[in-house]
């Protein structure tokens, strides 16, 4: 499946009678990682949740997809919170899309990249634990994990790395860019140098209503250094514009 570029135009969502953000544009170029930044609460996972079709814009909004084909079955979305069930084990939770999909065929092809990727990110002596024994990272890595298992060409990823300590961080941003290479992916994050790091375009998202700036463009495939001076300078100059943003 080709990854599409996506474009969102006119999103407007209010909540109790408020503006969000009113008259939105959003450009996803195709195969492309976008970054998303801004202050806490400004709106970066609701303009996420309205690209995933889990929140519906006011009339008069656009979303499509530049190839014509619907989104809907082509979208993995990973939530900010884990959304991981307790009842299931860590690899019945990186499986749960196949899983609920009902064709075994497909389950056991997933499970065995679950089982893969779960070794890659440390949990492969843990895929019968159950979540409640696992810690915060632990439970985001097995989120990670459902995420690349369902193996969409759209991805849209709400702060995935926010659990982690700086080391695990960096070493997931370098396993989920190898494995979102070429797709479209949307990722909202509170941290600079993540952006600098994964995204191909920036966008800090700021104001009320909530509009976003010109996007900074990357040149580099991600994952980049994190002493490359461009990445340096790039987290730099998105301080200066989360500073702004917050003042603002
Ligand atoms: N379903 C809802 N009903 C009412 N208000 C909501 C709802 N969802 C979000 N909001 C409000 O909209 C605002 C933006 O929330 P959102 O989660 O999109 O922000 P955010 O930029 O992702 O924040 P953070 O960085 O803290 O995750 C907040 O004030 C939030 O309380």
């Amino acid at each position: 499946m080709a990854a599409p570029a996506i474009r969102l135009r006119g999103g407007r969502v209010l909540f109790e009678g408020t503006a969000l953000f009113d008259g939105i544009a959003l450009d996803l170029p195709a195969g492309r990682t976008t970054c998303l930044l801004g202050p806490s609460g400004v709106g970066k996972s609701s303009l996420l949740r309205v690209v995933a079709g889990l929140l519906a814009p006011e009339p008069g909004a656009t979303l499509a997809a530049d190839d014509g084909m619907p989104l809907a079955g082509r979208i993995a979305y990973m939530a900010q919170t884990d959304l991981l069930l307790p009842w299931l084990d860590v690899l019945a939770n990186a499986t749960l899309g196949a899983r609920l999909r009902r064709d075994p065929a497909a389950h056991a092809a997933a499970r065995q990249r679950a089982a893969g990727l779960l070794q890659e990110v440390g949990l492969g002596e843990r895929l019968a634990a159950r979540p409640a024994t696992l810690s915060g990272g632990m439970r985001q890595r097995v989120a990670l994990v459902r995420t690349l298992v369902e193996d969409r060409p759209v991805v849209l990823m709400d702060e995935p790395f926010g659990a982690l300590d700086a080391i695990s961080r960096l070493q997931l941003q370098d396993l989920a860019a190898r494995l979102l290479a070429g797709r479209t992916v949307l990722l909202v994050t509170h941290d600079p140098l993540e952006a600098a790091r994964m995204g191909h375009r920036i966008h800090v998202m700021a104001g009320a209503p909530a509009t976003l700036d010109a996007a900074l463009e990357l040149p580099a495939a991600p994952p980049r250094d994190v002493a490359d001076p461009m990445v340096l300078a790039t987290q730099a100059e998105l301080l200066r514009r989360l500073a702004e943003a917050t003042a603002a």
